[in-house]
């Protein structure tokens, strides 16, 4: 779907949606407890969607009621008898496969676009090493036959920690002690503390020895719980971007005591001379004139599309390190964002594991493409707030991955949105 969108600064108040992470953590612990759970504040994205009917397919009630879910379990989980499939949402894949793990009987993955061949070589060590049975053809659908074995989980730490949370949720409900062992530094680690905190609210109890070392008692049970979802900082992050660049924001929703890795946005922004100020549980930022800066990527990956939207337009030069694994999401993003911001008039240069973007005034109109990937549209459709022309943008569709309502939102701050 192509949308234009004229420039224009943005202005307001918006209520930050929830965070996909800790509704997908919240949606799977919920099933994993016998008993009756209520999720709230959740917005049914694409990948939320995915979740929910995966444990649906696991033989667990998930009833919605609004921005509620109401999620019923009694008797065991059963093993799906159809695919699983995950769409677009690595989080869904890679948390859900470690369940297969939990059955005798095969289950089958199924996903689109990127998702199909995105990397899941650290499962496939684990399972050859368990002697569990996998079928893979180099891409989805993967077939997995096998039940595991508690034990030492050895793998990599930096490919994504998505791996390690899937083992976080399966390991406490087998029968005998377990430890995941990284063998190189985990990157993206705080997504690791939300499943951690999540883990804790449902009654599971994890000791973490250091970030790279998980000690697991089996034999434990999730327990049914209430929880209500937070507002998301990785799209906060597209709003404290836009509100810089324009007439400034209010945003409602954010909590400032968060485990989201992604509230870095704050000292990312604050270091490059943004200026936000918290007043009565909302999040002020106002209009500032920015400047580059050292952006570390390695535990905020989701943040490097609108953060390079940002540096564009900020005077000097700002670097984006340790982002290799930016190039592993639902496209290349370090090429993607690249390759568009440049149409728009930026000037930015890519390097194997990062950025380099030099500031310029601010960009001009024209055509872009969204590579089928939400962060990539919200990060061009907010350049709009400092464009001399109108934006063009194809694929602006993907957003429904995790904000469908983005575009509205948008339109309410004060963007010119208009559907081609
Ligand atoms: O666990 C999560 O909720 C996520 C972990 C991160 O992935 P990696 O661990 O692969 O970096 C992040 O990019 C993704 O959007 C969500
Ligand atoms: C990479 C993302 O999600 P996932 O890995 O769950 O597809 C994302 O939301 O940017």
């Amino acid at each position: 779907m192509i949308r234009h969108i004229e420039p224009s600064k943005l202005s307001g108040t918006l209520r930050i949606p929830p965070s996909k992470s800790l509704s997908h953590r919240a949606v799977l612990a919920a099933a994993l407890a016998e008993g009756e759970s209520v999720i709230e504040n959740l917005i049914f994205s694409e990948d939320i969607i995915a979740t929910t009917e995966a444990v649906r397919a696991l033989g667990v009630e998930a009833v919605q009621e609004g921005d509620k879910l109401i999620i019923r379990r009694s008797g065991t989980l059963k093993a799906p008898t159809e695919p699983l499939h995950c769409n677009e949402s690595g989080s869904t894949l890679r948390f859900l496969i470690p369940f297969a793990g939990l059955f005798d009987a095969p289950v089958v993955f199924t996903g689109a676009g990127k998702l199909t061949t995105r990397p899941l070589d650290p499962y496939f060590d684990l399972f050859d090493r368990q002697g569990i049975h996998y079928d893979y053809p180099g891409q989805l659908p993967l077939t997995v036959k096998g039940k595991l074995t508690p034990g030492t989980f050895e793998m990599p730490g930096h490919i994504s920690s998505q791996f390690v949370t899937g083992l976080l949720y399966v390991l406490p409900l087998l029968d005998g002690d377990s430890e995941i062992i990284l063998t190189s530094p985990l990157e993206s680690r705080d997504y690791v503390t939300l499943t951690l905190q999540i883990l804790k609210i449902f009654g599971i109890d994890v000791e973490t020895v250091t970030p790279e070392h998980y000690k697991i008692k089996g034999n434990q049970a999730f327990k049914p719980a209430n929880y209500r979802v937070e507002g998301d900082y990785s799209q906060a992050a597209f709003w404290i971007a836009g509100g810089l660049m324009g007439d400034g924001l209010v945003l409602k929703d954010l909590s400032e005591v968060s485990e989201q890795g992604d509230q870095r946005i704050l000292q990312i922004v604050k270091d490059m001379g943004g200026n936000l100020e918290w007043k009565d549980g909302d999040l002020i930022v106002h209009p500032s004139k920015t400047h580059g800066a050292v952006i570390d990527a390695s535990q905020c990956p989701d943040l490097v599309p609108i953060c390079a939207t940002l540096a564009a337009v900020s005077e000097g030069q700002t670097h984006v390190i340790n982002a290799a694994r930016v190039r592993l999401k639902e496209s290349d993003r370090l090429e993607a964002i690249r390759t568009e911001l440049n149409k728009l008039g930026a000037n930015i240069t890519e390097e194997p594991e990062g950025l380099i973007i030099e500031g310029v005034q601010g960009f001009t109109g024209g055509k872009v493409e969204g590579w089928n990937d939400h962060r990539i549209v919200m990060s061009l459709a907010i350049a709009a707030a400092k464009a001399s022309g109108t934006i063009e943008i194809e694929g602006s569709g993907a957003i429904k991955k995790s904000y469908p309502h983005f575009f509205e939102d948008l339109t309410k701050t004060g963007g010119k949105v208009t559907n081609a």
